[in-house]
């Protein structure tokens, strides 16, 4: 099934907002019922060019003559604009199709990948990797050269290998991740990367990104969980990964990782595995604020024990309710609530009652107080809710979208003030007033993420009105030492944050990389680094 063209997800999932959300929109924020959300698919036009025939023929070629392995018709070019950050969705709703693909290419295989690099560097066409399409930075929307070919990876889609005694297996780039767990299940093994867009967002994607799930604290981020590699480029086939570590010069495997489709298209990705745990548990912990919940964190996080999935809501999100998408509106009642933790275990029966248990007594020293299984049950059950939510809301009116940072735990409180208040300053100066909220959901023994949620009325322009936002925010986190993404990636939208913070002589190196793997700069042009 495809994804919805101008949302999210399923349409059958749609999530109608509850009442008590209407009221709150209208009354906090000022939010106005909008008159038309979104042109018609069947309406839309594009006016960038498609294929000329000479490129169409030898693209076909490459990828053996099959029927359905190039798409030039319009519905097919639209389904591939960009991906799924607000901004996104509310271009595509307004029928603006200045990004779109000239065409969408199919391969089913790394040699066909390989063929096809061949023919965009013939005929001077650029060349976007597109997983699962969720990108919410700009990926797949290149910048500086027109025409462009979307290579479309869902039939690359198998599991190519499994290694029980050493526990890892090697999957094709274009398995959605609930395509992957389901092939590892067979197995009795588990990947353990559940981001939100799990359901829909694929393996090549998270390798390219450097994503992080939210079993981040028990499994590691994706690029923990890599252990090879390969990439096709335009300069041939580049294979990483030969041992789980080694000391033979730079681990190549971390210059491909997160290399967003600059540096050539991951056509396969090695991959640790774990058993399926035998019992999962999730809990709800409450802290009477940010500051003393941050603190029980870091302490879970540099001197154990290390739950599964752990993280703290602030007061407003603990408030909205929006740690558990199920029952948004309903803490707005109960003032004073504090700050919301779910804490998460999963393994064997034995290893996870020994692990609660434990950090049970950390959570109550630290000053938490156990607020049952209900509210970590609630947030496991609608974890992957939010994202419907947020096209409801931007059908009622509202301007919803999110961000991400991460720092060290000292500078962390520093940095929380200050995007906090960029983003509030910004759009309040716009004229539609915020709601921010922050929740922390990647600890590490060093430091931990930062993701915020920004509401507000949309305004008379809302993409503009979130650039501008979006900007003051980018500089709050470079000034207040954090990094410009600790999940999200880079794409366009902060590569002019992303250059500031690897410094002159680090986008040099990499560009020096680029040239070499990419020497027409065919693969993602301006994504990640400036286009040449
Ligand atoms: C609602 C929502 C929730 C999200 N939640 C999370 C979250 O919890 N954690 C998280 O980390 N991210 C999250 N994201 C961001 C996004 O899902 C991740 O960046 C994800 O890793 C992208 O995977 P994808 O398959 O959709 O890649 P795409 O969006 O298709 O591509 C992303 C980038 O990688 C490149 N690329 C894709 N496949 C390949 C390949 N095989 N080889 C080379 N380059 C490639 C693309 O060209 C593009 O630049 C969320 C996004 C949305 C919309």
């Amino acid at each position: 099934m495809d994804m919805l063209w101008n949302g999210w997800g399923d349409p059958a999932r749609a999530t109608p907002l509850p009442d008590t959300v209407t009221g709150l929109l209208r009354d906090w924020l000022g939010v106005k019922p909008q008159p038309a959300a979104s042109a018609r698919l069947e309406e839309i036009t594009i006016s960038t060019p498609a294929l000329e025939d000479a490129a169409r023929h030898a693209l076909h070629a490459a990828l053996g003559d099959r029927a359905e392995s190039l798409r030039t018709d319009t519905e097919s070019r639209i389904r591939h604009t960009r991906g799924k950050s607000t901004p996104d969705l509310l271009r595509i709703r307004a029928a603006d199709t200045t990004d779109a693909p000239a065409a969408v290419a199919l391969p089913q295989s790394h040699d066909e990948v390989l063929a096809v690099l061949r023919v965009c560097a013939e005929h001077r066409l650029a060349l976007v990797p597109f997983g699962g399409g969720t990108s919410v930075v700009g990926g797949l929307a290149p910048t500086g050269r027109a025409p462009f070919i979307a290579l479309d990876l869902r039939y690359m889609n198998r599991m190519l290998d499994l290694d029980p005694v050493s526990r890892i297996a090697t999957l094709q780039p274009g398995l959605r991740a609930p395509e992957a767990e389901a092939l590892l299940a067979e197995h009795g093994f588990t990947l353990g990367h559940f981001p939100q867009s799990y359901e829909w967002a694929t393996i090549g994607g998270f390798a390219a990104t450097r994503s992080s799930g939210q079993a981040s604290a028990g499994y590691g981020r994706f690029d923990e969980m890599v252990l090879g590699l390969t990439l096709a480029t335009p300069e041939g086939t580049l294979d990483t990964g030969r041992a789980p570590r080694s000391a033979a010069g730079p681990d190549l495997r971390q210059l491909l990782l997160g290399s967003e489709g600059a540096f050539g298209v991951i056509t396969s990705v090695t991959v640790r595995i774990r058993p399926v745990p035998q019992t999962r548990r999730y809990e709800g912990w409450r802290f009477a604020s940010f500051d003393e919940g941050t603190a029980a964190l870091r302490r879970l996080a540099q001197d154990g024990p290390r739950p599964t999935v752990l993280r703290l809501s602030d007061e407003t999100e603990t408030l909205i309710g929006l740690a558990q998408p199920e029952a948004i509106g309903s803490g707005v009642e109960q003032h004073g609530a504090g700050c919301l933790a779910v804490v998460g275990f999963e393994g064997t029966e034995q290893d996870t009652a020994r692990r609660r248990a434990a950090a049970a007594a950390v959570l109550t020293d630290c000053g938490g107080e156990f607020a049952g299984d209900e509210p970590g049950e609630r947030w496991a059950h609608g974890r992957y809710a939010a994202p419907y939510l947020r096209d409801s809301l931007l059908e009622a009116g509202a301007f919803a979208e999110t961000l991400e940072t991460a720092a060290y735990w000292s500078r962390l409180p520093g940095l929380y003030a200050a995007v906090r208040d960029a983003l509030t300053a910004t759009l309040t100066d716009n004229g539609t007033p915020p709601l921010v909220m922050c929740h922390i959901s990647h600890v590490y023994e060093n430091g931990a993420s930062l993701y915020f949620t920004t509401v507000s009325a949309q305004g008379a322009d809302p993409v503009e009105h979130w650039t501008r936002a979006k900007h003051a925010a980018n500089e709050a986190i470079l000034a207040a030492g954090g990094t410009i993404t600790h999940h999200h990636a880079v794409g366009t939208d902060h590569r002019d944050w992303y250059v500031r913070e690897a410094g002159d002589l680090g986008v040099a190196a990499l560009r020096a990389v680029k040239r070499r793997l990419d020497p027409d700069g065919l693969l993602n042009p301006g994504v990640l680094l400036p286009a040449d």
